[in-house]
């Protein structure tokens, strides 16, 4: 069976084509484009990448498509894309401006392009499905909560890999198993003592920290809207909610023009007046650009605020794990981050962290009580999983039927 995976980031287009045989799951090709602004343009880029390379000629090849995609009003989980799935999604475009529109495009395309082939979703909102409510809730009328002004938590198939694969490297096949398991029974998998406190910290074109304890995500520092948190690359991160009305009143700006704002001159971009990649800003940090200094500073601050966040929910961590774009490749960031944190059991070892770009490995002192690591997120592989999964519940029901989560029923745009 072969799945491909379109992974539609705020900056990029990835993709990974996996097959699965016989208990095997072997990646047979990746691609992918960095500073996409024509997602329609870079799917067609991949389709013909995989054509070329003989993987995918037409529809008969894949068994499947899966997509990360963000949130949408009344769906979670994995669910095959039916017309009211897209309409769930659409329904929340305001919320995930950056995202929900090319991902409901690119469906579109795929349907489109691989008529009959199953098209298929895992919400990044499914993994804190079961994150205590205190930790995901606003100080607002029940009715704005009824609405959708809650936390839900996004990047949820990338702090998965992670919550699997540091298990796996702390020693801990067992939390590992409850992770791989989680939406098959939503965590019961019993797991040993001592627990295990991990915290992600997933930083990249969008940037996020989840605590982790025995693989269970009790949180994530993006809330309502991946624009909430930490800055994101042009988006806003976290801000006051007084300050939309204040600017609207004194800078007599529209409503529009705010989200247009908040959403695409804000964030890394909006700081350093510069650039929404963090390479740019280094580079130009290191040239003596005020902007991008500040830029870098206010990163580093926000993310020193959600690891001390973290630790503190989790009462003490073994392993503090960088991933993404920014968090594997840029040791000076996450040198910075963890700077002067020795009496919190942190210590970076500075030649283990230069040296460790874009691969896998422990960055951390042999004295440090935390382990640092550095571990390139595999999101497509986590889609991929489900996506399988949903497939084999289909077939054993025979036929693609009704899906478990809220909403997903209608019929299949494929
Ligand atoms: N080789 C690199 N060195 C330093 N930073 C990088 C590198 N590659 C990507 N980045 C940073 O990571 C961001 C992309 O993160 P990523 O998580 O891959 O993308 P997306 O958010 O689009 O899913 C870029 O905008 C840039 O800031
Ligand atoms: C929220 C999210 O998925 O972020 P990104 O697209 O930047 O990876
Ligand atoms: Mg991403």
């Amino acid at each position: 069976m072969k799945i491909l995976v379109a992974n539609l980031g705020s900056t990029s287009l990835k993709w990974r084509l996996f097959q699965f045989a016989g208990g095997e799951e072997r990646l047979l090709h990746r691609g992918g484009l960095e500073r996409v602004n024509d997602y329609g343009a870079a799917l067609e880029e991949c389709l013909g990448e995989l054509g070329r390379a003989g993987h995918v000629r037409g529809a008969a090849d894949l068994a499947a498509v899966g997509f990360k995609t963000v949130l949408a009003r009344g769906v979670t989980g994995c669910v095959r894309v039916t017309e009211s799935v897209l309409e769930a999604m659409e329904a929340f475009n305001s919320v995930a401006p950056a995202h929900n529109p090319p991902y409901v495009a690119g469906i579109r395309l795929f349907a489109r392009r691989l008529p009959g082939v199953p098209l298929v979703a895992l919400f990044e909102t499914a993994f804190y499905q079961w994150a205590p409510e205190a930790a995901m809730r606003y100080a607002v009328p029940e009715s704005w909560c009824a609405a959708g002004v809650r936390r839900w938590g996004f990047h949820g198939a990338s702090h998965k890999y992670i919550a699997e694969r540091s298990a796996e490297l702390m020693g801990r096949p067992d939390v590992a198993e409850r992770v791989r398991r989680l939406y098959v029974d939503g965590g019961r998998t019993p797991v040993a003592d001592p627990p295990l406190r991990v915290i992600s910290c997933h930083l990249g074109g969008s940037s996020s920290i989840t605590p982790l304890a025995n693989g269970l995500a009790l949180g994530n520092s993006l809330g309502m809207s991946p624009q909430s948190g930490l800055p994101q690359n042009n988006r806003v991160g976290d801000l006051d909610a007084f300050a939309v009305p204040f600017v609207m009143r004194t800078l007599g700006l529209s409503l529009e023009e705010v989200e247009r704002q908040l959403c695409r001159q804000s964030g890394l971009l909006g700081l350093s007046g510069l650039s929404n990649d963090i390479r740019d800003l280094v580079r130009a940090a290191g040239e003596g650009h005020a902007g991008a200094r500040l830029a870098l500073d206010v990163f580093v601050h926000s993310a020193r605020h959600w690891i001390g966040s973290a630790l503190a929910q989790l009462g003490g961590a073994d392993a503090l794990v960088f991933t993404a774009g920014i968090g594997e490749n840029q040791p000076e960031l996450r040198a910075a981050i963890c700077r002067g944190w020795e009496e919190l059991g942190i210590e970076l070892d500075p030649e283990k962290n230069a040296a460790v770009r874009g691969a896998e490995g422990c960055i951390s002192t042999g004295r440090s009580r935390v382990r640092v690591w550095v571990i390139p997120t595999n999101e497509e592989l986590v889609v991929a999983r489900e996506v399988k999964r949903l497939l084999e519940q289909e077939a054993a029901r025979g036929g693609a039927g009704e899906s478990a989560s809220a909403g997903a029923a209608g019929s299949s745009v494929n």
